[in-house]
C-alpha cells in the first residue's frame, strides 16, 4: 500500500491517468486489454506503467529489454501475480513454483512433453480430431448458440488430452461425462482467477471458497484422480507415471498431484480450444489459404488414408508457416508474458534504461511486439503465412514469442505446434471451411485492427467428397 501511495505520485514512466486504488481498471470497462496495451504504446511508445487495482505493471515492447529479462533467470521469475492466482485453486503446482522446487518439479513434469516422446500422440491425434470434425459436420455450424466453438466438442477434447496424457481416457467406475462435467465446472473457476486479474486475490479466494459448486466439483476431481492414480498401468511412459514415480521417491504428494494434472488439463484443454477456434477462423476467411494448404498435402503425398509420421509432418512448411501465423496474430494467444523482480536491477542502455524495483511486475506486451512493424515488414495486421517463409526476414530473435521465452517458457510448445499442424491436415483432408454471406460478423477493434476473439459466426464445414460432386 505504502508502494501504491507512492507511485500514485511519483510515477516515473508514462501511465494513463488513474484512479485511487482502482488504478487504470475502468479504462478496461471501454476496451479490452489487448487494446489498452496498444493504446499505451501508440501513446507513451515502448516502456509505461500500468495499474490493475493497486498493483503497478511496468509494461515492455522493446524486444532488447525482453531479451534481457528473459536471459537473467536469477532475477527474474514467474510473476507473483499467476502465482498467487493459480495457488488459491492449484496450490503448489509447476507454474507456481520457484527456484529449486520448480526445478525439480520441471524435471518431472517435462517428461512426456519431449521430442521423442511426440510420435505416440500421432494416431490419437488423428483419430480424435476426426471425431471432432465429423461432429461438426453433421451439427450446422462449428459454433452453438452462445457463439463459442460448439459445446459438444469440449468432450472429444478432453478425452483427447487425457488419452495423451494418461495413456486412457477412462476411469474405473466413473463415466467419462461426470468427469468431463466436473472437469469443466473446475475450468470456469481456474478462468475465473485470471479473467478477474483486477480484483485483489483475497476477494477471489474468498468468492470461490464459499461457492458450494468449486467445492463439489473440485472434491470429485481429488476422487477421480485418485482413482486414475490407483489404477494406472505403472509399465506405460506418461504423464501420470512420471508423478507416481515421484510419489515413490517422496518428490510430490498426493496434492501436488492433483495440482499438476489439473494445471496440465486445464492449460492444454484452454489452449487447444483457442488454437483450434483460430486456425478455423483464420481458413473461413482465407479460402486462397486452405487451397494453398491442400496443394501442399498433395505434393508431399498424404492423402485421407496416410498413416502420419513426424517425418511426414516435418516436411509441411507451409502448414507449420500457418501455425506460426496463427500464434502470431491470433488475440486467442495470451496478451502478455509476466515476470516477477527478485532484486533491484537495471536494464537497457543509455538510450532506453529502465530502474526496476525489487518485487516489481513486469508485462511483456507479446500482442504488440507480434504487431509491431518495426520488426515486421510485410503489414503485421494482415494474416500473412508467407512472411515465416522467407518473406519478411532478419527479425529480432525475441520479436516472436508466443510460447514465451527464458527458462519459464512453455513446456509443451512441440506437442502443441504438432495438435495445431494434425488438426489442419486432418480438416484439411476432409472438410473445407466456409462462412455463410448472410450472418454478419463482429465489429472491428480499430486499434487492434481485428475482432476481439475469433467470430465463427456462420461457419460451417463441407466435406471435401460432396464439393467435388
Ligand atoms: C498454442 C498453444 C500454447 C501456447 C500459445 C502456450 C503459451 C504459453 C505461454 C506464453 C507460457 C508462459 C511462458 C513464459 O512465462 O515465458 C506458457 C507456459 C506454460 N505452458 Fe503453454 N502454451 C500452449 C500450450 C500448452 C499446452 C498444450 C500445455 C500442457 C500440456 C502447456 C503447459 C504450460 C505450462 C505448464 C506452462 C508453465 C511453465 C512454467 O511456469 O515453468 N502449454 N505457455
Amino acid at each position: 500500500m505504502k508502494k501504491y501511495y507512492f507511485a500514485l505520485f511519483l510515477e516515473p514512466l508514462p501511465c494513463l491517468p488513474q484512479r485511487f486504488f482502482l488504478g487504470n481498471i475502468l479504462h478496461l470497462k471501454n476496451e479490452s486489454l489487448f487494446s489498452t496495451l496498444a493504446t499505451c504504446q501508440k501513446r507513451f511508445g515502448d516502456t509505461y506503467a500500468s495499474y490493475f487495482g493497486p498493483s503497478r505493471f511496468v509494461c515492455i515492447n522493446n524486444v532488447e529489454h525482453v531479451q534481457e529479462i528473459f536471459t537473467k533467470r536469477h532475477i527474474y521469475d514467474r510473476d507473483s501475480f499467476i502465482r498467487s492466482n493459480i495457488d488459491v485453486v492449484l496450490p503448489k503446482c509447476l507454474r507456481t513454483l520457484l527456484g529449486d522446487e520448480w526445478h525439480l518439479r520441471k524435471r518431472i513434469v517435462v517428461e512426456p512433453f519431449r521430442q521423442t516422446e511426440l510420435p505416440r500422440y500421432l494416431s490419437n491425434l488423428v483419430h480424435l480430431w476426426d471425431l471432432i470434425i465429423e461432429n461438426w459436420c453433421i451439427e450446422k455450424y462449428v459454433t452453438d448458440d452462445s457463439n463459442k466453438i460448439s459445446s459438444t466438442t469440449n468432450g472429444y477434447m478432453l478425452e483427447l488430452l487425457m488419452e495423451i496424457f494418461m495413456g486412457d481416457s477412462t476411469i474405473p467406475e466413473v463415466s467419462f461425462a461426470d468427469f468431463c462435467d466436473a472437469f469443466l465446472r473446475f475450468n470456469g473457476y481456474v478462468d475465473f482467477m485470471f479473467t478477474t486479474f483486477f480484483l485483489p486475490t483475497i476477494v477471489k479466494k474468498w468468492r470461490v471458497k464459499m461457492t458450494k459448486d468449486y467445492r463439489e466439483s473440485e472434491a470429485l476431481l481429488h476422487s477421480y484422480v485418485k482413482k486414475l492414480s490407483d489404477n494406472a498401468v505403472i509399465t506405460e511412459k506418461n504423464l501420470i507415471n512420471s508423478f507416481l514415480e515421484a510419489h515413490k521417491k517422496e518428490h510430490m504428494s498426493e496434492n501436488d498431484i492433483f495440482s499438476d494434472i489439473i494445471d496440465i488439463l486445464t492449460t492444454a484443454y484452454t489452449t487447444t480450444k483457442g488454437s483450434s477456434a483460430s486456425i478455423i477462423y483464420y481458413l473461413s476467411t482465407n479460402p486462397h489459404i486452405q487451397t494453398k494448404i491442400k496443394e501442399e498435402l498433395t505434393t508431399i503425398g498424404i492423402n485421407r488414408d496416410t498413416t502420419l509420421t513426424i517425418e511426414l509432418v516435418n516436411r509441411l512448411t507451409y502448414i507449420e508457416c500457418v501455425c506460426q501465423e496463427v500464434i502470431r496474430h491470433s488475440t486467442e494467444i495470451t496478451p502478455f508474458v509476466a515476470r516477477t523482480a527478485l532484486q533491484d536491477d537495471i536494464i537497457g542502455n543509455d538510450h532506453n534504461r529502465i530502474n526496476i524495483r525489487k518485487d516489481d511486475l513486469l508485462i511483456i506486451c507479446t500482442y504488440n511486439i507480434h504487431h509491431d512493424p518495426k520488426h515486421w515488414k510485410l503489414d503485421p495486421y494482415q494474416f500473412l503465412p508467407e512472411r515465416f517463409l522467407d518473406e519478411d526476414p532478419d527479425r529480432h530473435r525475441y520479436a516472436f514469442l508466443p510460447f514465451g521465452g527464458g527458462h519459464r517458457a512453455c513446456i509443451a510448445q512441440q506437442l502443441a505446434m504438432l495438435e495445431m499442424k494434425v488438426f489442419i491436415i486432418r480438416l484439411m483432408l476432409l472438410v473445407t471451411v466456409h462462412r455463410s454471406k448472410d450472418i454478419p460478423t463482429s465489429a472491428i477493434n480499430p486499434v487492434i485492427r481485428q475482432e476481439e476473439t475469433p467470430d465463427l459466426t456462420g461457419v460451417y464445414l463441407k466435406p471435401t467428397d460432396e464439393e467435388i460432386s
